[in-house]
């Protein structure tokens, strides 16, 4: 029996077994399910060869059959990595080109049972496993370092097995020291390289992501994707020093959604969460690239004005609550309409972030207390209290 085929056989099985059963916490996506299913098609192949080559099961049988399989297999793992890389729409071009691929190997299968077939397997093998390193490379920039030693590792052991094909056709004898045998020996060493390459590589691919997942959780609100509020007191900081020195003002606008329990009481929290995204989006829209919204509890929100004074701070939040006012949230069950309060002030030289959050909050209290849905400033609040 060929040991090769069988190695290749058990070992893809044993790697699909040991990703199958190994804790990703989070549910199997489509791109891990894909190669999933791409590795038992690799193990099933192998095994076909394997068998086919023995004579357990008739080789001319054995071998088209065993090698489509084989081709399927591996497309459909490229096909995973593109679909992990953002591109869900691989299946249609990959049957194409499959369905050409096992085409052509069929061709040189009947043309040349061996040297041709041999050709056309190693070229074919060659470029989907290419297809899977290209898949890696994708947004290279900001790649992780992991991410580009698989793809180019991956990109190198893909020529070499394309490689065999060129060169078995180019040069049938073999070349000096680069004999067929040896062409051979590195084709299957590729295989191998491959194969436990791609399998360790998404292992460590779905840890880094969740590592990555789990990062972004700390900054990042997952329901309105804007930073929460250990994000916002990140983005926060260097402006509280900057106020420190003498030049243009920067604000700070808080805003709270006027009775949006009611929303939760009423169409449930499923509707409320699409409230807040919705007003998140509303308000991003009102605001330039350089200011900063974030979410810090319930349907209370914090933006951040760099170099704006309080005058012009104030036509913002005010342009934001009409906005606010004027596109009610679309839902399943109802257009919700909402309305926000907004408490407005700018960083003072003397301020920490609870002096400052505290003048922002009575102002919105103020706010809320002058009828909801309006603007107060803190400058304002400030004279009449101290009045
Ligand atoms: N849907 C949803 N609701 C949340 C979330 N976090 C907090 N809440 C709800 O937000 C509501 C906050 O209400 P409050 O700000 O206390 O009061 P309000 O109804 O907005 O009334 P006023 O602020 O006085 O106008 C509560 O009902 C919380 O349960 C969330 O992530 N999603």
């Amino acid at each position: 029996m060929d040991s090769t085929a069988l190695v290749l056989a058990l070992g893809n099985l044993v790697l699909c077994a040991t990703l199958f059963f190994f804790d990703y916490g989070s549910p199997r996506d489509g791109a891990t399910v894909a190669w999933s299913l791409g590795r038992q098609f690799q193990a099933g192949a192998w095994l076909l060869l394997a068998l086919g080559g023995s004579g357990v099961f008739p080789e001319a049988l054995a071998l088209p059959a065993g090698y489509a399989l084989l081709f399927g297999g591996v497309a459909w793992e490229a096909g995973a990595f593109w679909e992990a890389a953002g591109r869900p729409r691989w299946r249609r071009p990959t049957m194409a080109a499959l369905a050409i691929a096992i085409g052509l190997f069929l061709a040189c299968y009947r043309v040349d049972e061996n040297g041709l077939r041999a050709v056309a397997a190693s070229l074919i093998l060659g470029v989907f496993y290419l297809s899977a390193a290209l898949a890696l490379a994708r947004g290279w920039r900001d790649a992780s370092m992991l991410r580009r030693f698989l793809s180019v590792s991956g990109a190198l052991l893909a020529l070499v097995v394309a490689a065999r094909g060129v060169l078995v056709l180019a040069m049938p004898q073999g070349w000096g020291w680069l004999s067929n045998g040896l062409l051979r020996e590195c084709y299957i060493f590729a295989l191998y390289g491959l194969m436990l390459l791609y399998a360790f590589g998404k292992l460590l691919l779905g840890r880094e992501k969740l590592q990555q997942d789990l990062a972004r959780l700390q900054v990042v609100d997952p329901v309105t994707d804007v930073p929460n509020r250990r994000g916002f007191f990140n983005l926060l900081a260097p402006w509280m020093s900057l106020a420190r020195r003498p030049g243009q003002a920067t604000a700070l606008v808080t805003l709270d959604l006027d009775q949006f329990k009611r929303v939760n009481d009423g169409y449930g929290h499923l509707a409320g969460d699409a409230v807040l995204r919705h007003v998140a989006e509303v308000c991003k829209r009102q605001l330039r690239d350089s200011d900063q919204l974030g979410r810090l509890v319930g349907g209370a929100f914090a933006i951040l004005l760099p170099r704006t004074g309080l005058e012009e701070a104030s036509l913002v939040a005010e342009r934001m609550r009409a906005a606010i006012e004027g596109s009610p949230c679309k839902t399943e069950r109802a257009l919700i309409a909402m309305t926000a309060s907004f408490g407005v002030t700018t960083i003072r030289p003397d301020d920490s972030t609870v002096t400052l959050f505290q003048r922002a909050d009575a102002a919105l209290q103020e706010a809320k207390r002058n009828g909801r849905n309006r603007v107060e400033q803190a400058a304002l609040v400030t004279t009449l209290e101290e009045a």
